[in-house]
């Protein structure tokens, strides 16, 4: 028995294909949107994802604005280039990609962005209000796994679902979604600090592995049938690594690979917040 697939290259491709068509709308009414992203540094898995970006704003029909500094930009021009992008019309949603270089301040980064044009989810009202159940735009990534999910018909209601990963736009953001009155599953969110991983996994409907540690799930430690998501990736001298053994697909009931599966899906979603950010203008 093998796995199914869950593939997000195709899903993306296809919530693409139906956003062309909400962007042609838009433009019709004389609502243009334009993704903004603010690039700090030169390490070569953020330029490659900005990238990745831009090219699906190109395919949807988004205007692209690029705000690229050097790694040597400091907090101030940092911030010179989020105050810019607030004032910029033509830029109706935007992103910091994170991590920005050591000794920058992210969380006040994050705090300056206008939560009308936080396209990412993370400026600190938006989370709020996702820990509040109120609307807000929702983090790509977690945003991104629950629509996967939903597209194979993955149950949610009621499943047990494990988290790898406690950072701020994956596992925690995830814990929150997913626990909403309209997904209803069970999560444990688990982190560097767990005592038996493998405990916790082995039981679990869902596993989310988003911890950065190269073949951290093994196959012993899935249940048959389980849906089991790669969320992270290493960069080793053999190229990319996930969080996922590949011999898992052996148990598991659904893989969704890295890459292939939850990144594209990301973008998908960053897509989805501005067309709705840009929606929301007609009112
Ligand atoms: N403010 C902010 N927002 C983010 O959404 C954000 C971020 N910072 N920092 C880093 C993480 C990571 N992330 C990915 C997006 C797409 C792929 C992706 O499309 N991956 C392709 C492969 C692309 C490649 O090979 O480079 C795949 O999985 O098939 C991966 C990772 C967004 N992040």
């Amino acid at each position: 028995m093998s796995a199914q697939i869950l593939d997000g290259k195709a899903t993306a491709k296809a919530i693409k294909a139906e956003l062309k068509e909400r962007v042609a709308a838009l433009r019709a009414k004389g609502v243009v949107p334009g993704l903004g992203t603010v690039l700090v540094g030169d390490d070569p898995g953020s330029h490659s994802y900005v990238n990745g970006k831009h090219r699906d704003c190109a395919q949807v029909g988004i205007e692209s604005i690029r705000r690229d500094l050097s790694a040597t930009a400091t907090q101030e021009e940092i911030e010179a280039a989020v105050a810019e992008l607030n004032a910029d019309p033509a830029c109706t949603g935007y992103i910091v990609q994170l991590p920005l270089p050591k000794g920058r301040y992210e969380n006040r980064v994050l705090g300056l962005i206008d939560p009308a044009k936080d396209a990412d989810g993370l400026q600190p009202s938006n989370l709020g209000k996702l820990v509040l159940m109120e609307e807000a735009p929702l983090p790509c990534t977690p945003r991104g796994i629950v629509e996967l999910l939903n597209r194979y018909d993955v149950p949610l209601k009621g499943a047990e679902v494990v988290v790898v990963g406690r950072g701020v736009t994956v596992g925690r953001p995830l814990g929150l979604l997913l626990t909403r009155r309209s997904e209803n599953a069970t999560v444990t969110l688990c982190h560097t600090g767990t005592r038996d991983l493998a405990e916790h996994t082995r039981h679990a409907d869902i596993v989310v592995a988003g911890a950065g540690v190269p073949g951290l799930i093994t196959k012993d430690m899935v249940k048959p049938g389980a849906a089991v998501l790669d969320v992270g990736v290493t960069r080793t001298d053999d190229g990319l690594a996930g969080d996922v053994a590949l011999d898992v697909t052996e148990v598991a009931g659904y893989v969704s690979p890295n890459p292939g599966g939850v990144g594209p899906m990301t973008r998908a979603m960053l897509m989805v917040n501005v067309v709705e950010a840009a929606e929301r203008r007609l009112g």
